[in-house]
């Protein structure tokens, strides 16, 4: 697929291929950078297409997703992520409200994240959203198909986050300590249709930002997602089969003093059938100090924010949208 830039009318997400990304030759690298900057700059949310990511294990996810939301309630409520130290398992419908003021969100989830167990040291130390992940029972391919598309999905945020340091004029290895060892959830959602008599502001998933690095969603074929546009518009991010929808998250609007955008989003899920959505974020290292890079300031200019670790700025945001 060809790459193209942003239009000027906000008509559209950008569709950019990153398998420049992975050449050898650094012109080539350099080039998906340039292409990146603009989208990043612009709207903070791309298609990202020729991510070398097999189609099989897309549909592996899906497939394993579909079946897991399938189950009896007693079997989801069984692996509830109120019965984890870290905030693995299920996740009821109307469990989080991503848009203060609004209903809680119409979806149900499941939350997966890096395996660690309980005599891990980060384990014992009470480190935020780390520990032993729930698995359902009589699915015997579940955990492995998750596993599997983890690590794919590890691989290419680490990959755009190279992208993203070329396309701000950093060296390509800027983020390592970043994507060294990184929080990491795969969300896998489930929207029922958006009821005819639904309350007012009733949302799939509220208004909201991502807390972290990068996001990369799958999206079935259903539509309902949202980006809000630079000129306050909501704009659909119409499913592109074979592509995910990358967002940047708060960390990099944050690095960025906001040239970068987080940008908000939304799901109203009015195509009258279920949805299912696989969001990964990419949240980087626990540890990691995000302030505003020097090459961000304009002369007289003042960072907007303060610097702030991730596993920080995670835990305020959980606490916000999970109303503890
Ligand atoms: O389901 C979607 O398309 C988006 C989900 C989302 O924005 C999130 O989980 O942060
Ligand atoms: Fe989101």
């Amino acid at each position: 697929m060809s790459e193209q830039s942003c239009a000027a009318a906000w008509q559209g997400l950008p569709v950019i291929s990153v398998a420049g990304l992975r050449a050898d030759d650094p012109a080539r690298r350099q080039e998906v950078g340039a292409t990146l900057h603009e989208a990043c700059r612009d709207m903070g949310f791309f298609y990202c297409v020729d991510h070398g990511v097999p189609a099989d294990l897309i549909a592996a996810v899906f497939e394993q997703s579909r079946q897991f939301f399938a189950l009896p309630e007693t079997s989801k409520e069984a692996l509830n992520k109120n019965r984890s130290t870290c905030n693995r398992g299920y996740e009821p419908l109307r469990d989080q409200t991503l848009e203060p003021g609004t209903p809680p969100d119409l979806k149900e989830g499941f939350y997966i994240g890096p395996e660690k167990s309980l005599s891990d040291p980060a384990v014992v130390a009470g480190r935020f959203n780390q520990g032993p992940n729930q698995w359902p029972q009589d699915m015997p391919r579940f955990r492995a198909v998750m596993m599997e598309y983890s690590a794919a999905m590890t691989a290419l945020g680490e990959q755009l986050m190279r992208g993203i340091a070329l396309s701000l004029g950093l060296a390509e290895d800027y983020f390592a300590t970043f994507c060294h060892d990184p929080l990491t959830t795969l969300r896998l959602l489930h929207y029922p249709p958006q009821p005819a008599k639904a309350p007012p502001g009733q949302k799939g998933a509220g208004a909201h930002t991502d807390f972290g690095g990068l996001t990369l969603l799958l999206q079935d074929d259903s539509g309902g997602l949202q980006v809000r546009a630079p000129d306050g518009n909501w704009l659909d991010a119409t499913p592109i089969p074979g592509s995910f929808v990358v967002n940047l998250g708060d960390m990099i609007s944050r690095w960025t003093n906001n040239r970068y955008r987080s940008t908000l989003h939304r799901v109203i899920n009015t195509s009258g059938r279920e949805r299912y959505s696989v969001p990964f974020f990419h949240t980087g290292n626990p540890d990691q100090v995000v302030e505003c890079l020097p090459g961000c300031l304009a002369p007289g200019e003042s960072p907007l924010w303060p610097p702030v670790t991730v596993e920080d700025h995670l835990r305020t945001m959980y606490d916000r949208t999970y109303g503890r």
